[in-house]
């Protein structure tokens, strides 16, 4: 097995439990175009696939979060009510999201030691710099992803190749760390190893249930795959 050089981090339910802003953000954005609001652990579901499909899936109402598209309504009324949850979110990206446990220490461990970190997320990547400063953890990272900075994001593989390319470093020196199943179908796809966590959001499903090669419930676990 190619020693690791790399970790690829996700951010939401990872590094940062946002959900309490991205809730206030879409239950905003649904009140300005009249729609209802939803509890937190509702909304908690629907985290994963970006912010567009956090929005369809609260204008929809869906409790099901595998389902992306909603025929039943318009373009028109998605773009607009995307448009207000990015006004609101821009206000609050950072007013009551919290970074998890260990996850300063571990993350300044892992970079004291030589370990190169990127971080790819599906939320668009204006939001990321905001947060990442406001918790101090920007400079571990030398490479930020966002969901609009490629063609396709996670589950797809192609934002961990574009760290590889980016990097200079082969998939099999690299470990995807992620809550949700988009990152570890992303890890797999790309030939990368994973480490599934717990205590994030994968739509009420058991993380484990995706494969990946190890499963924690606690970030600073991580330090423990390394020598
Ligand atoms: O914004 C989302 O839907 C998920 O973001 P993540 O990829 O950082 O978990
Ligand atoms: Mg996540």
């Amino acid at each position: 097995m190619q020693p690791i050089t790399t970790f690829i981090f996700d951010l939401d339910g990872t590094l940062v439990d946002s959900v309490p802003d991205l809730a206030s953000a879409l239950n905003n954005a649904l009140s300005d175009v009249g729609m209802a609001k939803f509890g937190e652990s509702t909304i908690r579901n629907w985290v994963g696939n970006g912010a567009r499909v956090l929005v369809e899936r609260g204008l929809s109402g869906k409790t099901d979060a595998n389902t992306q598209q909603c025929n039943s309504i318009s373009n028109e009324l998605i773009d607009h009510t995307f448009q207000r949850f990015l006004y609101h979110y821009d206000l609050n990206v950072c007013r009551a999201s919290t970074l998890y446990p260990h996850v300063y220490d571990t993350l300044s461990t892992l970079s004291r030691k030589g370990y190169t970190l990127a971080l790819v997320t599906n939320k668009p990547k204006k939001f990321i710099a905001p947060i990442v400063e406001a918790f101090k953890v920007e400079s571990f990272f030398s490479l930020f992803i966002g969901g609009d900075s490629l063609k396709e994001k996670k589950p797809s593989p192609l934002p961990l190749n574009h760290v590889c390319k980016t990097l200079n470093v082969k998939a099999s020196e690299c470990v995807m760390v992620g809550d949700s199943k988009n990152d570890i179908l992303a890890a797999h796809a790309a030939n990368m190893r994973s480490v599934g966590l717990t205590y994030g959001y994968n739509y009420g499903e058991d993380i484990g249930a995706h494969n990946p090669n190890w499963v924690f419930d606690d970030f600073s676990r991580i330090a423990s795959i390394t020598p």
